[in-house]
């Protein structure tokens, strides 16, 4: 088949071995811009990810009034009066159709949003109603989707809030972040089914409260913004454990060994429960002052998981499970039939197509290992997808990944370091 066809995914000749650095966290990195964007000065971010996500999250700032500029590796993010008219691209980011318009609250006049076609289908009704509840005016047409637009006035009255987040930990994190801007701050509290992605939350109170802001995070479920204004930081941006997993992943599988550098020490990132979770499939890690190191041993074991809280890495520990000697199970991800595609149906379908037997539950995936035959395996725009096809492709001939390209949302090298890791 041809290259337009799909992406020829390295196989594995022996154990996979090597060491790898992978650029700043996507989430991080997004928090860090609207942190800054809404903050009392100038905030120098080093490390900053520079990829599709956060292209989007930059540009949306600045259509709005924030200055950023890129003085070699550094960034500096200076605040400027937020003002409408502006239209806000979106792409595919869950981190900017979330997390921009409660920062467009603030702003005066009106604001636009709009992205990808998928993006049409991801949940938005939660938080544009809870900013409605806020006091911000918005119009979506009752659809409860994308495309939105947010009329300022220049500042949010705030307040309390009643929302169900169970179908994003982003809805909170959303507010969160904007909510020390609001009059009478927020004070958000979550009805329904468990709000997923709880490190992402710690995340968001963590990076405030290292700018000076109280969130009192003390009562389950409910999280209160004092108002207040946020002070300017300069800070060096984490790596992505979550894009760390599929190199580690290859380690795994083949009985290699891979380290990840500059891995933290302390991180609210769900890629920071990696270790653990390879540990489960029968892997060894160890940490050294390089980084993270995985080993695999050659044996890799079926594993039930309740992977609820670090959804994001589910993509890629399906691709592990599927070489297992024995089922997995994956639960607790419910919620990702919400994420840049239908991951539980993408992930039925394109292990299914190459020979799998993979199946979806209400909650999640059972994947019972059999023989892969190589094929194109589709993308659905998913950069997850394209690390869990490449981390399949290493193990199984004549794998065609499709549009490996849509990696560039969060890791436009991964295609490089991959093949220079796997070849
Ligand atoms: O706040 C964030 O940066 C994110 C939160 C999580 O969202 P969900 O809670 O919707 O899974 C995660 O999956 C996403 O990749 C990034
Ligand atoms: C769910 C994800 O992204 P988003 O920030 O677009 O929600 C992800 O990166 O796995």
């Amino acid at each position: 088949m041809s290259q337009e066809q799909g992406w020829a995914a390295p196989r594995a000749e022996g154990p996979v071995s090597g060491r790898i650095t992978v650029p700043g966290s996507k989430s991080i990195s997004n928090r860090a811009l609207i942190l800054a964007a809404i903050a009392d000065g100038p905030s120098h971010l080093t490390g900053l990810l520079a990829a599709r996500d956060t292209t989007l999250m930059r540009t949306a700032l600045t259509s709005l009034g924030v200055a950023i500029a890129d003085t070699g590796s550094t960034v500096t993010v200076t605040p400027g009066s937020l003002k409408g008219p502006a239209s806000v691209d979106c792409g595919l980011a869950g981190t900017v159709m979330r997390f921009v318009p409660p920062v467009a609250a603030l702003a005066d006049g009106v604001v636009e949003f709009d992205g990808d076609e998928y993006a049409r289908e991801r949940p938005m009704g939660v938080i544009l109603d809870a900013l409605r509840a806020l006091g911000v005016q918005i119009e979506d047409g009752g659809t409860g989707r994308m495309p939105y637009s947010v009329s300022g006035t220049g500042s949010v009255r705030g307040g309390t809030v009643t929302l169900d987040a169970s179908g994003s930990s982003q809805f909170v994190s959303a507010l969160l972040l904007a909510g020390a801007r609001y009059d009478e701050g927020v004070d958000i509290r979550h009805d329904g089914k468990p709000v997923p992605s709880q490190p992402h939350l710690d995340m968001s109170v963590a990076m405030l409260r290292e700018r000076g802001v109280q969130v009192d995070d003390s009562e389950p479920n409910r999280w209160v913004v004092a108002p207040g204004p946020i002070r300017a930081l300069d800070s060096a941006i984490e790596p992505d454990l979550s894009n760390a997993a599929p190199f580690l992943a290859a380690a795994v599988l083949t009985g290699g060994e891979v380290t990840v550098t500059g891995w933290p020490e302390h991180t609210t990132q769900p890629g920071g429960q990696l270790p653990e979770i390879f540990t489960r499939f029968g892997a060894e890690a160890s940490w050294t002052p390089d980084g993270l190191t995985v080993r695999g041993t050659g044996r890799v074991t079926g594993a039930d998981l309740d992977l609820s809280q670090v959804g994001e890495l589910s993509p890629v520990i399906a691709a592990v499970a599927a070489f297992a000697d024995g089922p997995s199970y994956l639960r607790g991800i419910a919620h990702l039939r919400n994420h840049e595609t239908d991951r539980l149906a993408a992930l039925e379908n394109e292990f299914n197509a190459l020979g799998g037997d993979v199946t979806q539950t209400a909650d999640g995936l059972e994947i019972r290992p059999k023989p892969l035959q190589g094929g194109l395996f589709a993308t659905y725009h998913d950069h997850r997808m394209a690390h869990a096809a490449a981390v399949v492709g290493l193990l199984v001939d004549g794998l065609l990944i499709e549009n490996i390209g849509t990696t560039a949302k969060t890791l436009p090298a991964f295609p490089e370091l991959w093949s220079g890791l796997v070849s």
